[in-house]
């Protein structure tokens, strides 16, 4: 919470409007109680009474009046407090919760991409979504129960110690009690709450995996296995509550026991005194009335406390992932645009978390403009050096050169701005396919777009759709085939008139004649850029200025094709097998 509040200054201001609002609305909700003791009062004292007294008034009806009077106004003021506050205080709740969601996304957005590849998705969701609306029930309703539980026992403690001493102790007697389960069963709550945090990220992080591979569930029939892995997971995220329940639900009794004994004190005690003459019976009515709205309101606490700890939790789980440091920041050097894109890596090693190397050794020159292709047995590590060309991960050793510049210092504008990359596994955003190929470049014009799409092959499916570009395509594109997602992909990627265009098996979805096709156009738009190629079909990379061929994460050998067959290595085994002339 001391975090929350060093972190968003700007909401300073408005939470102290909230407290003051809330604290005039306190003071107006109590006055009502006082003025029917004093009511009581006028009505047994006449002239003497307080009320009399003090406006100077004798007449009981004239006294009575003017009590009605102040009741209206100290009603009207309550109302509208009441509806101040209430706007303050969700106002500043909707805010910071707007903007603790941006934030968090935002950062996650910059977390490397091996953070998002080891930590399950459901879980980041469950924090962005579930833990800020925790947060935001926490400041709308627990934050101004707190303030007014603790208003109540200052204000009604004020007017009972002006009333008299004893029963002020007797009356708080219970208080301490409170306060001191309160605090015990906050220690009990927190790991429970944790417990329940964790439980519901887990059964989110499955439910999210789950309708990602949807596929393969029904394909092998494993319906029963996974719902009986939800119902566990959903099991666990049951039981973690119902722990937190049983403590928190335990608390209310106690307190109930703690106000008994306050409630009879004041009831007894004080009845004793106003039959002695030591007490006005105004002041002994006020002071019955004033234990129950001092009380009970402390059966409450619980509820709070619990909406406290779900809150606090929550946040932790927000400022955790606000405080994931960002491994891959980007660096200040501004590349001179359009960048000729000479992409080279010098002595490098690699590998991911704490696994053994992936590439070693690895010296590898792309000069601007060329075609380079990078073959290999499955698993070789072409995809790892593709990331490190567009800085997803960074080097164990060496450097990732692009126009002489460690990309370690460029910022992701030069570096992945100067770059076109189409994945292995296509992503298409839930839109239109014009919507899709734009992403390349925003506020490129439907000439442009149309221009991109026929780059990359795939105008004439394009068009023989019957909404043509303003076909809806669904989150995965799953309206569409593989081999044309791949081309939007394409297209999405040549648009952005790379200096890079980086492809990872971008063509492997899509027939022989299309590849033809785009091999074409790739040429004509290779004359501008330089192009990485990671194919398995040595035929999309024949033509290449140069092929390197990695095994094992090393280069065993790099040449034209005609000098890579001639060499008769590891490629031309590799080709043999491909054209069919050997047999493997
Ligand atoms: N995100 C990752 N985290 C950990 N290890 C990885 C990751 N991606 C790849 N690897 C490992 O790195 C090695 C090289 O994988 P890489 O994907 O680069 O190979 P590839 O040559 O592109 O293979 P393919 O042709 O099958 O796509 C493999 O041993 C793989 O297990």
């Amino acid at each position: 919470m001391r975090e929350l509040w060093q972190r968003y200054r700007r909401y300073r201001s408005r939470f102290v409007l909230a407290v003051v609002l809330s604290t005039i609305n306190k003071v107006a909700d109590i006055v009502p109680e006082l003025l029917i003791g004093a009511a009581v009062d006028v009505v047994v004292r006449g002239a003497d009474s307080f009320v009399g007294e003090l406006l100077g008034v004798e007449s009981r009806h004239a006294q009575l009046g003017w009590l009605a009077a102040i009741n209206v106004v100290v009603w009207i003021v309550e109302s509208l407090t009441e509806y101040a506050a209430a706007v303050t205080w969700r106002g500043l709740a909707q805010g910071l919760q707007h903007d603790l969601r941006v934030q968090a996304y935002d950062h996650v957005q910059h977390l490397d991409l091996g953070w998002h590849e080891t930590r399950p998705q459901g879980s980041t969701l469950a924090t962005l979504n579930d833990d800020v609306n925790q947060l935001e029930r926490l400041l709308d309703v627990g934050i101004p129960a707190i303030l007014q539980t603790a208003l109540n026992v200052v204000l009604v403690g004020a007017v009972f110690a002006a009333a008299s001493w004893e029963l002020t102790l007797y009356a708080f007697l219970p208080i301490p009690l409170v306060v001191l389960g309160s605090l015990v069963f906050q220690r009990r709550l927190e790991p429970l709450y944790a417990r329940v945090r964790d439980a519901v990220a887990d059964l989110s992080g499955a439910l999210g995996a789950n309708l990602s591979g949807i596929a393969t569930i029904k394909a092998f029939t494993a319906e029963d296995r996974e719902r009986d892995r939800v119902a566990g997971f959903s099991t666990a995220y049951r039981e973690a509550n119902v722990a937190a329940i049983r403590s928190s639900a335990a608390f209310v009794p106690l307190v109930r026991m703690a106000i008994l004994a306050g409630f009879t004190c004041t009831l007894l005690l004080g009845g004793w005194a106003t039959l002695n003459g030591d007490l006005e019976l105004g002041l002994y009515s006020v002071l019955v009335f004033m234990t129950q709205r001092l009380l009970w309101p402390m059966t409450a606490v619980a509820e709070v406390l619990d909406l406290y700890q779900r809150g606090r939790a929550s946040t932790a789980r927000i400022l955790g992932l606000l405080d994931e440091p960002v491994t891959v920041p980007a660096g200040s050097a501004v590349l001179a645009r359009p960048v000729r894109g000479r992409v080279e890596l010098r002595g490098v090693r690699a590998g991911y978390a704490d696994g053994p190397d992936v590439l070693h050794d690895i010296d590898l020159l792309v000069p601007a403009g060329q075609t380079h292709a990078i073959v290999g047995a499955t698993g070789a590590g072409k995809s790892s050096l593709l990331r490190l060309v567009l800085r997803f991960d960074d080097p164990r050793a060496g450097q990732v050169l692009l126009d002489g510049t460690d990309v370690r210092d460029l910022d992701w504008d030069s570096l992945r701005g100067s770059m076109g990359y189409v994945a292995q596994d296509v992503f298409l955003f839930s839109g239109t396919i014009a919507d899709n190929i734009a992403y390349g470049r925003p506020g490129a014009s439907t000439e442009e777009v149309r221009a991109a799409a026929a780059a990359a092959a795939a105008a004439a499916f394009i068009e023989a759709l019957p909404a043509g570009y303003d076909t809806w395509v669904g989150e995965r594109g799953v309206t569409l085939s593989g081999g044309q997602r791949q081309r939007i992909a394409l297209a999405r990627a040549l648009l952005r008139d790379p200096g890079v265009l980086v492809l990872d098996e971008a063509t492997s979805a899509v027939d022989n004649e299309t590849e033809a096709a785009i091999q074409e156009s790739l040429r004509r738009a290779g004359e501008r850029c330089t192009t990485i190629v990671v194919a398995h079909r040595l035929s999309t990379v024949r033509h290449a200025d140069r092929i390197w061929v990695l095994d094992a994460g090393r280069i065993a050998e790099a040449g034209t094709h005609a000098e890579l067959v001639a060499r008769d290595g590891l490629y031309a085994a590799l080709w043999r097998v491909q054209t069919g002339e050997a047999v493997a």
